[in-house]
């Protein structure tokens, strides 16, 4: 599907099944009809973008994901609009939301939570170099190619399937105390995030989940972090954990220390599947 500046149009695709809908749209499974490639389309409507006034940040979202070239980077080919809708032509990730494999197993092998952390990491380490941050990772935004491959799925809208619950929606459970402080949040914030995220891949569950949103932002805010007797975690998968869920986000273990990391050296697939 070459990005060329070619004005697309929707009577370029056949559209599918619907993926997943959220607050601004729904992504559905198409194919574009010349090249009979397969993608994702993600429908967006203006109307509700002009109600949130997110016009800018949508098209701030888009100019990055354009440029954004990374095997663990979902690829956002182009777009097309008409009268009332945004049309997001977007790379189809074959394997489906990492979420649901996730909730399946119940946790993760430590082989699959290193591979997984290595990608995002990479993923994250090239992100920063092109200056984006935050990328607003969370399972939701994370799924996978078909063969099992990781890509951040995220430029902001991100979806709610249809299956799932709606527990991640509004969720505080990511977020790094400065982002939930609404300080001013820097690269270290995707830093916590990775803590965050190998802590769940390995016990099923974020470290600082608690019953209302007041207490998880008293969890993250104390740092409050314990790690469960089972499942059996290996004390390196430990040491990463607690080297990032660290408060002072200058301490926070950085992303090319990560990728040296005993665990990640010794569990990480080095490709990534
Ligand atoms: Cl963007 C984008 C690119 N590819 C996808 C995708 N792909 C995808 C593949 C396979 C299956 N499976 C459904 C169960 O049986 C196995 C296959 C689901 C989603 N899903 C979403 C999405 C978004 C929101 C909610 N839920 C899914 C967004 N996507």
């Amino acid at each position: 599907l070459r990005s060329s500046k070619r004005q697309w149009s929707i009577s370029d695709f056949d559209i599918g099944k619907p993926l997943g809908k959220g607050k601004f749209g729904r992504v559905y499974l198409a194919r574009e009809i010349k090249s009979n490639y397969i993608i994702a389309l993600k429908v967006i409507f203006k109307e509700q973008i002009e109600k949130y006034r997110l016009h800018h940040q949508l098209r701030r979202e888009m100019e990055i994901q354009t440029g954004l070239r990374h095997p663990n980077v979902l690829r956002l080919y182009g777009w097309f609009h008409d009268a009332e809708r945004i049309f997001l032509i977007l790379e189809y990730a074959h394997g489906g939301e990492l979420y649901r494999q996730l909730r399946k197993l119940g946790h993760l092998s430590e082989r699959q939570a290193a591979t997984y952390i290595a990608s995002l990491t990479q993923a994250l380490a090239y992100c920063h170099e092109k200056d984006v941050i935050h990328r607003d990772i969370k399972p939701e935004n994370l799924l996978l190619d078909h063969e099992g491959r990781l890509k951040i799925a995220d430029f902001g809208w991100s979806v709610q399937s249809r299956s799932k619950r709606h527990t991640m929606c509004g969720t505080l459970d990511y977020l790094a105390p400065e982002m939930v402080e609404n300080k001013a949040h820097d690269y270290a914030v995707d830093n916590w995030t990775l803590g965050v995220l190998c802590y769940e891949f390995l016990y099923g569950v974020p470290p600082f989940e608690a019953e209302s949103q007041k207490d998880t932002f008293r969890r993250i805010m104390k740092v409050d972090l314990s790690f469960p007797s089972t499942p059996d975690v290996s004390a390196e998968a430990k040491n990463l954990i607690t080297r990032l869920l660290v408060k002072d986000s200058s301490k926070r273990l950085s992303l090319p220390k990560i990728l040296e990391h005993p665990w990640i050296v010794k569990n990480a697939d080095p490709m990534g599947i």
